[in-house]
């Protein structure tokens, strides 16, 4: 069930694009929410866990509760063992790629982990706006890296004039496809586009808005310009109609880079409610019993760069059934079903055609 999942995001980049800076970025902003890292660092082990933790070992607990180790990509399954059980409370995991690690190999490991407490979190690249042509004409690899990205963080935009930043931008977002692309200088980023934030004990909710954190709380270090992106939320108590919605799901607008929530199908599946999580081109459902007394209602949050609310309100309104002429017949559930996850059938084919299960 996604609720209980934990969601392990892969963090990539080339060498010195600034994904440490991230890493600690987040793991400043991260008060309620417990991050696990993990470090695959094939040369340098020793270099990136002292910078993230401050100090190093196979496993360290971080002041803020996170904790963090150093492995190596065939040590993966192992560690996330670790880092999964119960006691160790994280709501989501980060693996910082080596900047020479071929993230597609990163992203099919945890795909085929066969670690039921995780889920896919999706494939963040950093890039450094400063060096990205350069980096681009010595290593073509980059374009592949972006095309199979999820999120991509156009980092360092301190370092580069307006018209130069725009056009670095333009080419990651032509490079990327439907990735969402963000700009950041020393990689503050809003952690809610890699996961969702927990509210800690004793915070108030409200405290704790996408806002506060755009324009900081008080905290000058995590104070950063505006970013172009949206939240959207919807609940709807009318089932939603499974072809229109894969309808919808499939043609996404570009930078709509996260879904989450719970659908009613109605009596499509009468018994169940459909968990989705998207992260990029990444979708999956997860149905699970509904939980007695809980009134049916689709409830869904939208994340994305540059997207338009009202329209996706309308659409997603379209997908709502219309009375009993419009009731779902039970072929309607295929496509939904081919975005159920089946345990013994690891998606690696996710990322052999550039993870756009959407488009399966
Ligand atoms: N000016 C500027 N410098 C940055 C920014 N982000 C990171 N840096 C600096 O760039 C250097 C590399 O940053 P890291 O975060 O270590 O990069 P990395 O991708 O983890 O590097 P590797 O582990 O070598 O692959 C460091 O000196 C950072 O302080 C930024 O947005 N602007």
């Amino acid at each position: 069930m996604t609720t209980h999942q934990i969601p392990v995001v892969v963090l990539a980049g080339f060498l010195g694009a600034g994904k440490t800076t991230l890493l600690n970025h987040l793991l400043r902003s991260a008060r309620g929410t417990r991050i696990g890292v993990m470090v695959n660092d094939f040369g340098d082990i020793g270099i990136d866990a002292m910078t993230v933790a401050g100090q190093v070992g196979s496993t360290v607990s971080l002041g803020n509760g996170c904790l963090c180790c150093a492995v190596d990509a065939s040590e993966l399954d192992t560690y996330l063992e670790v880092l999964t059980r119960p006691e160790a409370r994280l709501d989501v995991i980060v693996i910082e790629a080596s900047g020479l690690a071929e993230p597609q190999e990163l992203v099919r490991m945890v795909l085929a982990s066969e670690n039921e407490r995780i889920v896919y979190g999706g494939l963040v690249e950093v890039v450094d706006a400063a060096e990205f042509d350069s980096t681009r004409r010595r290593h073509p690899e980059t374009d592949r890296h972006l095309a199979i990205a999820d999120l991509v963080v156009v980092n360092k935009a301190d370092r580069v004039a307006g018209d130069a930043l725009r056009a670095v931008r333009e080419t990651v977002a032509g490079l990327a496809g439907r990735a969402a692309v963000v700009e950041a200088s020393h990689g503050r980023v809003d952690p809610e586009l890699l996961f969702d934030r927990v509210v800690a004990e004793g915070e108030i909710e409200g405290q704790m808005s996408i806002e506060d954190i755009l324009y900081g709380s008080g905290d000058e270090e995590d104070a950063h310009p505006h970013a172009t992106y949206e939240t959207v939320s919807l609940a709807t108590a009318v089932p939603l109609h499974p072809r229109r919605l894969m309808a919808f799901l499939d043609s996404r607008p570009e930078g709509l880079y996260r879904i989450k929530g719970f659908i009613d199908l109605g009596a499509a599946d009468p018994d169940h409610r459909y968990a989705v999580h998207a992260v990029g081109r990444f979708l999956r459902f997860y149905p699970e019993p509904w939980p007695d007394g809980e009134e049916r209602l689709t409830q869904l949050v939208l994340i994305g760069s540059g997207i338009d609310a009202a329209a996706l309100r309308k659409e997603l309104a379209a997908c709502e059934q219309h009375g009993p002429q419009d009731v779902p017949d039970e072929h309607s559930m295929w496509g939904v079903l081919r975005f159920v996850p089946h345990r013994d059938e690891p998606d690696e084919a996710d990322v052999e055609d550039g993870g756009d299960a959407a488009e399966a």
